[in-house]
């Protein structure tokens, strides 16, 4: 059977914009966009492993959130688990170390790019959930303002 890999994923949120990072040439999938992140290494969390290859791959220190989602994706020469976690806080200032470009963008701008094939669920399950958060704040504030008559 073929090895699955773990590889986790941070979705760094910055005034409701999200980092995407581009894979370089002579990588897997070189030219399409990524969360930044990596593969665990043996004894680590995916917590552990997103904090060290944040530092490593784009210079910054980050608090983990919680898991949004995961994907199992079969990429032929190898398939992998990806987790995807959100990453509210941070500090330091971005340096791509591991990429050749990387861009912030908003909710709606997230399929202006090509992502890694195994990223899209994972993205459009984080837009899920932002939208549901979104809406259940709106109809809550909504419910504060409702007039009779
Ligand atoms: N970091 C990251 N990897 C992703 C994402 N989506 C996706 O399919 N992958 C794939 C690309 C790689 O095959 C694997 C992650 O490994 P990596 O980033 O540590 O890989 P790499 O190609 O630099 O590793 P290496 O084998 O050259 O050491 O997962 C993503 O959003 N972030």
């Amino acid at each position: 059977m073929k090895k699955q890999i773990d590889v986790a994923a941070a979705i760094i949120c910055k005034e409701n914009k999200i980092f995407a990072a581009r894979r370089r040439v002579g990588k897997h999938l070189a030219g399409l966009w990524e969360l930044p992140g990596g593969k665990l290494e043996e004894g680590e969390t995916p917590e552990q492993c997103l904090a060290r290859e944040l530092e490593e791959e784009l210079n910054i220190k980050a608090r983990i959130g919680s898991l949004i989602s995961e994907n199992i994706f079969d990429y032929g020469a190898k398939a992998i688990r990806l987790m995807a976690y959100e990453v509210k806080c941070f500090s330091g200032d971005f340096r791509l170390i591991d990429h050749d470009a990387m861009c912030w963008l908003a909710l709606n701008e997230l399929n202006t790019i090509e992502w890694a094939p195994a990223d899209i669920p994972l993205l459009d399950r984080y837009k899920e959930l932002t939208e549901m958060a979104v809406c259940s704040s709106s109809s809550k504030s909504n419910g504060y303002i409702q007039e009779n008559g």
